[in-house]
């Protein structure tokens, strides 16, 4: 493992930043913070890394659908498609971790990364850091009413991080379909990658 250098200026910002959220959003990113540290210590990943970047990943959820198109054009974000357009919600993960970047000096790639595609997942499938985030926001208890499967998902999270993605993300498109929802084509490539990666 190689670890990650953060700035104690970096930390305390994103540290004032989540505070500053609405509380219950607030103690999901503290949950998710948790989850996340105890997933990269089983891991052997960089736990302070990896818990400060769960923490912050959430930091723009409370932000309207308007100020998400805004934003995604005033920092130069990939053109929005017409999904997300109808559904900007799902952008607040792309727009955070822009603003994370730019505001709170949050740059490092792998966790940038982490916190721009932790909605839909990584087309290009995503490294460890990304899927301990990804995963511990699924895993958060308050989501278990979504996603009653939550327990094994917790437990081949804690054995086999790909494997947890994968499994994700065919129960939750499963998921979205039967409720007659689109799907985020990211979502779609993600797992294509990942399944591509296992040689399935
Ligand atoms: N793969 C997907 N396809 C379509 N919509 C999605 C997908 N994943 C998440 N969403 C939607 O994006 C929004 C934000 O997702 P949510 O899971 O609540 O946020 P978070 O990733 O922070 O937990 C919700 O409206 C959710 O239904």
């Amino acid at each position: 493992m190689t670890t990650i250098e953060i700035s104690d200026r970096v930390v305390d910002r994103i540290h004032r930043r989540i505070r500053r959220l609405p509380p219950g959003l607030q103690e999901h990113c503290q949950r998710v913070e948790q989850i996340a540290r105890d997933l990269a210590e089983r891991h052997g990943q960089d736990v302070e890394a990896i818990g400060l970047t769960a923490l912050a990943h959430d930091a723009t959820k409370h932000f309207s659908g308007v100020e998400n198109l805004l934003r995604m054009e005033e920092y130069d974000l990939p053109p929005v498609t017409a999904f997300e357009r109808r559904n900007p919600a799902i952008l607040h993960g792309m727009v955070g971790a822009e603003l994370l970047k730019r505001e709170d000096g949050l740059r490092h790639p792998q966790l940038y990364n982490a916190v721009y595609w932790h909605t839909t997942g990584d087309p290009s499938g995503g490294d460890e850091i990304a899927h301990i985030v990804f995963l511990a926001d699924k895993l958060d208890p308050v989501k278990v009413k979504r996603y009653p499967w939550q327990a094994e998902l917790k437990e081949l999270a804690e054995n086999d991080l790909p494997s947890a993605m994968t499994m994700f993300l065919t129960r939750n498109v499963v998921r979205m379909l039967d409720k007659g929802s689109a799907i985020h084509p990211a979502a779609i490539e993600a797992r294509n990658t990942l399944l591509l990666e296992a040689g399935s």
